[in-house]
């Protein structure tokens, strides 16, 4: 089945809200972005988001928030909720970074109270998964990745949602996971959603992350059940991210 790719940057807390419209001009440049043939996400730091909604409906280009709370209003100093999100006429949420898992105690339970409450709100869910480099050492991949995916699988009634398969051992380490080893983990995950979710898991785009770049990006994406990736530090770089969204596009 021809799913559409989706190109996800995720630029962590990085860059200033000042500095971050400058990225943009040079990004479309470069990339000669078609919009018909991918989708461009960029998660954001929130304090961001306000400035880009013009860039975003000039361009097309989707901004997200990297965390959401699952409550809607409340006593949750420092979060941010959905509707606040949806207030500023987004679609798209990260969820379940395994930054987030590791530094700020987010669990299987939280992130898929948050899955629920996204899909509830007619928003589309980007859901981190992934697993250690001890987890794969001691051959728990598959073990780790199919509880993940099953501690949301029953939110997952109705609506469109996102998985990104992002190996922790891969992240910003230089260590990407092989095309191989990533097709499988993408297999694996399109194989758990059919059980849950039946055919409509072959429409569900699984992206790949975990030190994708300009020099790998190809050769991930030409595999079967690799319909994209959440790119982290290549995506604070203009040229680089625009490489692999022409790399997208081919
Ligand atoms: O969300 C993005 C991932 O954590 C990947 O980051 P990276 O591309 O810097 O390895």
């Amino acid at each position: 089945m021809a799913r559409k790719p989706l190109m996800a940057g995720n630029w962590k807390m990085n860059k200033l809200p000042s500095e971050a419209a400058d990225f943009f001009p040079e990004f479309l440049e470069l990339s000669k972005w078609q919009k018909e043939q991918v989708d461009v996400v960029f998660a954001v730091p929130a304090t961001h988001l306000d400035r880009l909604l013009d860039i975003g409906e000039e361009s097309g280009i989707s901004f997200a928030p990297q965390n959401v709370h699952w409550e809607s209003a409340g006593a949750f100093t420092g979060e941010i909720s959905i509707p606040m999100i949806q207030d500023l006429g987004l679609n798209y949420a990260l969820v379940g970074h395994s930054e987030r898992r590791q530094y700020f105690a987010e669990t299987d339970e939280t992130v898929a109270n948050k899955v629920g409450t996204l899909l509830s709100a007619k928003m589309t869910p980007i859901i981190c998964v992934g697993e250690t480099q001890v987890e794969r050492e001691s051959d728990k991949t598959v073990e780790v990745i199919t509880r993940q995916i099953k501690s949301f699988a029953s939110k997952l009634t109705g609506g469109d949602f996102v998985v990104a398969y992002e190996p922790v051992w891969a992240i910003g380490t230089g260590l990407t996971a092989s095309q191989e080893q990533a097709q499988d983990v993408h297999a694996l995950i399109r194989r758990l959603l059919k059980e849950e979710i039946g055919e409509q898991a072959d429409t569900v785009r699984i992206l790949y992350g975990g030190s994708a770049k300009p020099a790998n990006i190809s050769g991930l994406l030409a595999q079967d059940d690799i319909d994209g990736a959440l790119v982290g530090g290549a995506s604070l770089k203009p040229a680089d991210f625009a490489a692999m969204v022409q790399a997208a596009m081919k």
